[in-house]
């Protein structure tokens, strides 16, 4: 997916590229304030806002890659610098992706409210969701939602009363100032409510630091290796924590100088597929992650890499 917007890279973040969680100085290569945008659409807002406040730094998470393409295209045409992009599922990338404690102030205007009951795991007002917000906001840092949708709003204040990290204001009912998007016009335009929510962060949770910075996954083995050992794992998986691994085929290059073993890694609820290469380096061999199909290097992904050396080490 990052393949096609390498030509934006100045302001593309490619997770895949770095250590988990990012730091914030591979985001900014200057001192902040720093804020984000989840889910920005169109990206209206975050182009004003960059243009209105150039000393401020801002990072939009969108899921749609056209979206990020658009947004991509008018920072390039405006000469935005202090504005970068990531492709990516918020639940994630507040998860594990974007470093702890940076950003003092978070942006959701008009999240999709997914009202229906067997899409409720799309909803991003669980308390499990703003747990995660209240990582990556540094204490006192904001959080602010912007929405038509009341249900949707009054989930968000019980969600955030439930952490028990945040102070949460009064819900403002069609405030005098809009964020000026898409889906605000949309919605106004409709005759809708509008409901905006404003709330800050008291303290910090357990869930920060869940990541501690390791080195790249790959693994040194001296000596010959023993790939008939794989077979006998094939579509097994292997468990640690929260973490899963499962090696399905392993692909041989001519002359058996190098493998590549397609592997499927879940890191609680978020799985990804690509190839381990095992390649012949003097007088041993080395296996790392294939360059082509990069996954974000999860706990799960550095297991993978750790248990195919270890299995066919001999
Ligand atoms: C209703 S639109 C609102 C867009 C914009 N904020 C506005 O006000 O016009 C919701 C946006 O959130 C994005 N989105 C939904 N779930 C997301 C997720 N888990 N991570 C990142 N973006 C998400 C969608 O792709 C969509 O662009």
């Amino acid at each position: 997916m990052e393949r096609k917007v390498d030509h934006f890279l100045g302001n593309f973040i490619d997770a895949t590229e770095y250590e988990l969680p990012l730091k914030i100085v591979e985001l900014f290569h200057r001192a902040g304030p720093n804020f984000l945008e989840i889910g920005f659409g169109g990206g209206e807002f975050l182009l004003q806002m960059a243009q209105n406040k150039p000393e401020w730094n801002f990072v939009g998470l969108e899921l749609s890659m056209v979206s990020c393409q658009k947004l991509l295209k008018s920072v390039l045409r405006k000469g935005l610098k202090n504005l970068r992009v990531l492709l990516i599922d918020a639940q994630f990338a507040l998860d594990r992706v974007l470093p702890s404690d940076s950003f003092d102030g978070v942006y959701m205007n008009f999240p999709c409210p997914w009202p229906k009951k067997r899409h409720s795991g799309r909803r991003l007002n669980s308390r499990e969701f703003m747990e995660k917000v209240s990582r990556v906001l540094k204490p006192g840092g904001f959080f602010q939602l912007y929405t038509d949708s009341e249900d949707f709003a009054l989930g968000m204040v019980s969600s955030l009363e439930s952490t028990g990290l945040y102070n949460i204001g009064a819900m403002e009912k069609n405030p005098s100032e809009g964020v000026n998007t898409r889906y605000e016009a949309k919605w106004l335009s409709a005759g809708r409510q509008i409901f905006r929510l404003y709330s800050t962060l008291e303290s910090s949770t357990a869930r920060r630091d869940v990541l501690k910075e390791e080195e790249m996954p790959h693994k040194w083995l001296s000596g010959e290796i023993d790939m008939d050992r794989l077979e006998e794992i094939y579509n097994v998986p292997i468990i640690e924590g929260e973490s899963l691994v499962k090696f399905l085929r392993v692909f041989k290059s001519m002359g058996e100088e190098s493998y590549l073993v397609e592997t499927i890694t879940v890191d609680n609820d978020y799985s990804q597929r690509f190839y381990i290469n095992l390649v012949r380096k003097e007088a041993g061999w080395l296996v790392q992650l294939d360059s082509q199909a990069k996954p974000f290097r999860t706990p799960a992904v550095k297991l993978a890499v750790n248990r195919l050396a270890s299995i066919v080490q001999q």
